[in-house]
This record gives structure tokens, C-alpha cells and sequence, in this order.
């Protein structure tokens, strides 16, 4: 969906700063987040039939930056150590615009129009300065003609994941929600202090980490990165593809890697193999060629100790990742499965301090991202069913459609789950069919199942 028309800005921006003092320090950030993957802002967009009251979000905001102070202040190169990046928590503030676009309503982002179009950038607020200047969270508050208003915030991916990000965007729901909210504190304490991932004093990569190796070179390396560039030709176009709660109970049995009870994949693990094969399959490169998934996986519950001295706020994922060919993921769903059940396997403490040392022999490094498809989960993180005080939103996504294919959740069926990645336009119809693939009678089954609307109104 195209927004056409501009926003009007009848104000300029405010900052927000915290409504109480809060601690002055350079916060040190670990190799998971200060990583040049996660140097960008990542932009979300809620859609909410009612109006937010400005007032009552501004004080909320400023009550629980006194808890998420580092998100007030500002990201810096740090002198002491090789331009490694710190948040100077300063309190400078949260960038917060608001803004009036009119002729678009929140309906248009129902009915299944709501795919990603770059003109959704009028959604924020364009701050001219480079990623390390702008404030680590910047704000925009549309209003719309309808009644309904969208918020839309961007928040430095190298501060936060979308686990952290749940966390505070929930505290500042609930604290625009309470009657008092100088009252309102978070359920569970934020916890900033990231040097429970510092690396170990003498770095140890003991795995091989292909999401981060580079082809080596030779004919192979030249091979991969040819086929790699028409895996990914522009022109792009963003496919957007839900998967209901009955869908991914099909894809369920059809990905399960024995008829066995005891071998059973999970909803994700399904998802995953599917929606590789779909895009290995739609594109369609030669059966030989070496082909990667990288997903992002949690680990605030596999280091050792857990990160579970409150929520642990900044970045608490690695990438995994599985590896096969063309031919071979063409060929076998359970086997795709099982190849993405042995990636999560093996990521363990040893692996999680082997990525972060990793990171710091290698500073500056990218994940190596020829041939691969790229997946990162963010359903059951309680991003979705936020309640700011105008019920919770119709729609909520990311503001812009990418190479990496995100799973979103599905507002109103918490088993299903929305694909949505950006992949050549030549390839796109037929990648949502291969989607699509083996699913086309359970929405049949579906409508079966449901009871006649005439039905036990008779009398
Ligand atoms: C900064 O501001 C932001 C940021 C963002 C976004 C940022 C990012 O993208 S960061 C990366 C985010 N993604 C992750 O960190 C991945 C988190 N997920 C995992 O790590 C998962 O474990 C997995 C690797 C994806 C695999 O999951 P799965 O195979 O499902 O295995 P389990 O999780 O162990 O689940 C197995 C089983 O357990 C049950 N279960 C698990 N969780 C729940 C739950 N929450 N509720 C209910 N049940 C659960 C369930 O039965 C599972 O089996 P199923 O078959 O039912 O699936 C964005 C916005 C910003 O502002």
C-alpha cells in the first residue's frame, strides 16, 4: 500500500529525558551489539483505530527512561577502546515528533494490504544526522483522519533486541495506562550492565562459524558469489506471506523427520525448512550450489550463567547456522527440518563465547550472507499486543521490507505467523506459491470446520 499525500509537522520535534535523574556513565556495549550487523536503527510501526493522547505518552515515556535511561542518551566511538561503540547515557533525551497525515486511515492496514512500500518512510521522522548521533530512540506519533493514530518508533539495533524492546515499549504501555505514572514501574527490572558477554581475556574460536566466513577464495568462493548475485538481482519486491495457526499444524506433520511421536518439530523449525525450500525452489539455482540459512536465535537462557538477573535489555541473540544445496533442500522437507533442529542444537554457551570472541578478533566483521537466506523470529516476544490506552493495534510490522525474512506475529492468532521478505521481482509470484505449497486444502478443511452460521439460531 502507497501513502500518498505528506506529513504535516505542525511543531518540530521535542526531546523527552528522563523525569528523574538518572546514572551519568559510558555503558559499555558487547560484541553482540556493537556488531556492524546491528549498526542501523530498526523502524516498527503500531496502527490503532483510537487516538493517543500526547500528553499522557510524553510523561510516560519520560517516567520510564528514568528505568531505560541508556535509550535518552547517545551513542559514541569510544577513545579507550579502538572506537568500539558505548552509550554516553546522558540524558540528552528521546527524539519525539508528531505529525498529521491525512486521506490515510488505520483500515488500510487491514485487509491484508499492509505489506511494506517504501513511502511508509513518512512514518518518521527524518533525522538528517548519521546512525551514531541520532538519538538511540527516535519517536513519530501520526495522526490520521480517521480518528486512528500510528506509532512508529526506531530504536538502535545495536542497544536493544526485540526481547529488550518488548520490555520497555510494555513498561511505557503500562505506565501511560496508570492512573499515576510516576507510580508505574516495569513488571521485572531492566538490566543494562551487558558484561556478562564480555569476550574471555585470551579469545578462543573453537567452531567454524559460517555465518560469518567469507568464501575463501578459488573457483568454488567465485561460483557461490556469482549465483549469489542473482539470488538477490534487483529489482527487489517485498512478499508478504501469513501462515495460520492450521497452516503450520500441516507443515508440522509434513516437516516432521519421522512419523515417530518422540521426533516432532516445532512450529518455527517447520516454518523455517518451508520457507527456505520455498525460496530456494521459487529461485531456482543449480542443484550443486552450497546454499545457507542463518537465523537469529536467543540465548538469555543458554549462556551459563543465564542472563536472568532481570531482563537482560541489550542484544541476546547469535546467528545460526545450517547448510546444505539446491538440490538437496529441493528434495526433502523432513530433511530440511532436521538440518535447522541440529543448528539450534548445537548452540550452547561454548558457541555463544565462541561467536563474541569471534567478534572481537574480527571487529568490523559482516555475516557472510552469499546464498543465504536469512531468517529472524519475532513471534512470542510480546512485541505485538501493546495497549498504549487506544486498545491494542490492527497492525503492527516493520516499516520497510528486507533480504532477511522476518516472521511476524499474526495479530489475533498467536500459533500463526506472517513471512515477510523482499525477493527479485521475477521470482516473487512464485515463491508465495511454493508457500503456498501443500496448504491449499487446509484453509478448505478449515471452513469445513467452522459451524454454519444458520446453525442453533432456528428456534
Ligand atoms: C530494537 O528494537 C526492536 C527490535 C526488533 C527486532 C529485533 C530482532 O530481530 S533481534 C532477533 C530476535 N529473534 C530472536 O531473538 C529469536 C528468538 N527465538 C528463539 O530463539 C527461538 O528459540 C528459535 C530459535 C526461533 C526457535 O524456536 P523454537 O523452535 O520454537 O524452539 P523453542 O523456542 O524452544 O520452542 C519450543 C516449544 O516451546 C513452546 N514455546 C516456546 N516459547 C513459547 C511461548 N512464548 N509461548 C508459548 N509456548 C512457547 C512451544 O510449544 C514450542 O513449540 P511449538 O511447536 O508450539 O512452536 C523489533 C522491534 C524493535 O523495536
Amino acid at each position: 500500500m502507497e501513502i500518498v499525500g505528506e506529513c504535516i509537522y505542525n511543531n518540530p520535534p521535542v526531546l523527552v529525558t528522563p523525569s528523574k535523574p538518572t546514572p551519568k556513565l559510558a555503558l559499555y556495549l558487547s560484541n553482540l551489539d556493537d556488531q556492524r550487523l546491528l549498526h542501523f536503527p530498526i523502524q516498527y510501526i503500531y496502527v490503532f483505530t483510537g487516538t493517543l493522547d500526547m500528553d499522557t505518552l510524553k510523561v510516560a515515556l519520560s517516567r520510564v527512561l528514568v528505568d531505560y535511561y541508556p535509550l535518552a542518551g547517545r551513542l559514541r566511538a569510544s577513545n579507550e577502546h579502538d572506537g568500539k561503540l558505548i552509550i554516553d547515557c546522558n540524558s540528552e533525551g528521546v527524539l519525539f515528533a508528531e505529525g498529521f497525515l491525512p486521506g490515510l486511515t488505520a483500515g488500510d492496514f487491514i485487509l491484508g494490504h499492509a505489506k511494506p512500500h517504501k513511502s511508509w518512510k513518512k512514518l518518521l521522522y527524518k533525522d538528517e544526522q548519521s546512525f551514531v548521533c541520532t538519538p538511540p530512540l527516535v519517536v513519530q506519533v501520526t495522526h490520521l483522519s480517521c480518528g486512528g493514530t500510528i506509532l512508529c518508533t526506531a530504536i538502535a539495533h545495536c542497544v536493544s533486541d526485540a526481547f529488550g524492546a518488548a520490555h520497555f515499549l510494555r513498561a511505557w504501555a503500562r505506565a501511560a495506562m496508570s492512573e499515576d505514572s510516576e507510580l508505574a514501574h516495569p513488571a521485572v527490572a531492566p538490566c543494562h550492565d551487558r558484561r556478562a558477554l564480555a569476550p574471555r581475556c585470551t579469545p578462543r574460536i573453537a567452531f567454524a562459524h559460517p555465518e560469518y566466513t567469507a568464501a575463501s577464495g578459488g573457483d568454488d568462493a567465485s561460483a557461490v558469489a556469482e549465483a549469489s548475485s542473482r539470488l538477490f538481482a534487483p529489482p527487489l519486491s517485498p512478499v508478504s506471506v501469513t501462515f495460520t495457526a492450521a497452516h503450520v499444524a500441516r507443515l508440522k506433520k509434513l516437516y516432521a523427520p519421522s512419523a515417530s511421536p518422540l521426533e516432532q518439530c516445532t512450529s518455527f523449525e517447520a516454518l523455517a525448512a518451508h520457507v527456505w525450500r520455498a525460496w530456494v525452489r521459487a529461485l531456482d539455482p543449480p542443484a550443486s550450489l552450497p546454499i545457507k540459512l542463518l537465523f537469529t536465535m536467543g540465548i538469555r537462557r543458554l549462556v551459563k550463567p543465564e542472563l536472568s538477573g532481570g531482563c537482560y535489555c541489550g542484544n541476546g541473540f547469535v546467528l545460526a547456522c545450517a547448510e546444505s544445496t539446491a538440490g538437496q533442500l529441493a528434495a526433502s522437507a523432513p530433511d530440511a527440518a532436521r538440518l535447522v533442529q541440529e543448528t539450534k542444537q548445537r548452540v550452547d554457551d561454548d558457541y555463544v563465547r565462541s561467536v563474541i570472541d569471534l567478534l572481537e578478533v574480527r571487529r568490523g566483521c559482516l555475516p557472510d550472507l552469499a546464498a543465504t537466506f536469512t531468517i529472524s523470529s519475532l513471534t512470542r516476544q510480546g512485541l505485538e499486543d501493546i495497549d498504549f490506552g487506544a486498545g491494542t493495534p490492527v497492525h503492527f510490522g516493520p516499516l520497510t521490507s528486507e533480504v532477511y525474512c522476518l516472521f511476524l506475529p499474526v495479530i489475533g492468532d498467536p500459533r500463526g505467523a506472517t513471512a515477510l521478505v523482499s525477493v527479485p521481482q521475477a521470482a516473487a509470484d512464485s515463491f508465495e506459491r511454493c508457500c503456498h505449497d501443500g496448504l491449499d486444502d487446509v484453509d478448505v478443511e478449515d471452513k469445513n470446520q467452522l459451524p454454519n452460521i444458520g446453525d442453533g439460531m432456528a428456534s
